[in-house]
């Protein structure tokens, strides 16, 4: 390995309990919410293909235009209350919002800049009633931060020359001024969702990344903070020059999952999720493909099945309401988590061989592991292969509690006949197995 001062500093995934609370929520809801929200992908009666939230680098969106939204930013709408008790309703267990997107406008009156919520007709602060209300309703929030800022005067892609350190110092210094008011500010927030980080003035100051870090965690202790912040020494991100993960979870899926456990080294991760392709904050014309309950719901529990956290993306309009779709898909979502959350919260890989039907997931630290079925056999019978050392002891329908009687088709081989084929949303299924030797008949006639 070669010799890292400012590489991953810890071996394995963090085991304390603000870490441990973060796994074991599993499912999150992205708030993509800014001054970008008012053009709302279009400018003079042309459309933006890109996402809406980069509207300010379109070419046919002049800064200076961009830079005047926030004198009409007046969410006259916003209701946190009420976003608060959607994303409840919807099973999300914490929120993810920004506080500051790429544009560098903030959502909060931060005394370090002047192109803030303040400076809006709307005036107050807008994180401190967010905050509170997701709290009450018994939602963590985490804090999303844009590193790169084109707002700010100091803030350079690359440093070039010693006028490019100077400022770069500078911005660094803003940057963690900024860090320690919303930590002063909203105590009770769990993280940090760091972004922007991709520039080389921020990839050649790894020691800054790493001391930035250090620093947090000093002034918040359990502070949650992914893989996008850091780089080491030697400008590699997320993971380190010897293939370390940096930060506590990886950070890097972004509207994409892993194909499998083995993508995943044993790190915590999350993935984060846009609902039409590429849209974060609010566009008025959703171009392409938009997903539906059942999309989200595969990908929220494939993404539990590989150890990992899923986080879905909502982008609310200027006036601080949500658009149609995306009430439909929070509320659709949430039928469905009503009935079945206990299959995904706590939920962890399982070990169990993946089988075409769908996907297995563990009850973190018990022996109980869930089946969610998604793609139902023409047969109606779901093959289930123990794992080593297992014993089938009960199988159950989540819906309704109904036992079912698995057929022991030798060796470590079930087949669960299933009533009824039809399915019109993800079906579980629970499995109740011991540690012990599988090595005879079925043991499920035995437990009988
Ligand atoms: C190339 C690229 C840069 C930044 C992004 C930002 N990360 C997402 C979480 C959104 O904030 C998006 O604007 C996406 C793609």
């Amino acid at each position: 390995t070669i010799a890292l001062k400012h590489g991953a500093h810890r071996m394995g995934n963090r085991t304390d309990a603000d870490m441990v609370r973060w796994r074991s929520l599993r499912f999150g809801q992205f708030i993509h919410w800014g001054l970008y929200a008012i053009p709302a992908g279009e400018w003079n009666g042309k459309t933006y293909n890109g996402a809406a939230e980069w509207i300010r680098s379109w070419k046919e969106m002049p800064h200076k235009a961009y830079d005047q939204l926030y004198r009409q930013f007046n969410p006259v709408n916003f209701n946190p209350q009420q976003w608060a008790a959607q994303a409840k309703a919807m099973g999300a267990k914490y929120m993810i919002i920004t506080t500051k997107h790429h544009d560098g406008f903030c959502l909060w009156p931060s005394k370090y800049s002047k192109y803030t919520i303040a400076a809006s007709p709307w005036k107050k602060d807008l994180l401190g009633p967010m905050i509170d209300a997701y709290n009450k309703a018994g939602i963590d929030v985490h804090l999303y931060f844009s590193i790169i800022d084109w707002n700010h005067p100091d803030y350079r892609a690359s440093l070039k020359n010693a006028a490019d350190s100077a400022a770069g110092k500078r911005f660094q210094v803003f940057v963690k001024n900024q860090l320690a008011e919303l930590l002063q500010r909203y105590p009770t927030i769990k993280g940090f969702w760091f972004d922007g980080t991709w520039d080389d003035s921020w990839k050649n100051d790894g020691a800054f990344s790493d001391e930035l870090e250090q620093y947090l965690q000093a002034l918040h202790p359990g502070l949650v903070m992914g893989s996008r912040l850091r780089a080491d020494e030697k400008g590699a991100r997320h993971f380190d020059s010897n293939g370390r993960l940096m930060g506590d979870y990886e950070q890097g899926w972004e509207r994409k999952l892993p194909a499998t456990i083995a993508d995943v080294h044993g790190n915590d991760w999350e993935a984060v999720m846009t609902v039409p392709e590429n849209q974060w904050g609010y566009h008025a014309k959703w171009m392409g493909h938009v997903k539906t309950v059942n999309e989200i719901l595969e990908m929220l529990v494939k993404s539990v099945s590989l150890n990992g956290n899923f986080v879905l993306n909502f982008g609310p309009k200027a006036d601080g309401t949500y658009r149609a779709e995306e009430q439909q898909l929070a509320a659709g979502i949430g039928e469905w988590m009503k009935v079945n959350g206990a299959a995904v919260y706590d939920g962890t890989y399982a070990g169990f061989e993946k089988q075409d039907w769908g996907y297995y997931i563990r009850k973190s630290g018990t022996d109980s592991v869930y089946m969610v079925v998604f793609n139902m056999p023409v047969s109606g019978s779901l093959r289930v292969k123990l794992p080593a050392r297992t014993e089938l002891t009960g199988v159950s329908m989540m819906q309704g509690n109904v036992a079912l009687a698995p057929e022991w088709i030798g060796r470590n081989e079930y087949f669960i006949h299933l009533p009824n084929k039809q399915q019109e949303s993800p079906m579980v299924i629970l499995l109740k197995t011991v540690k012990g030797e599988n090595k005879d008949k079925g043991n499920v006639e035995k437990a009988r």
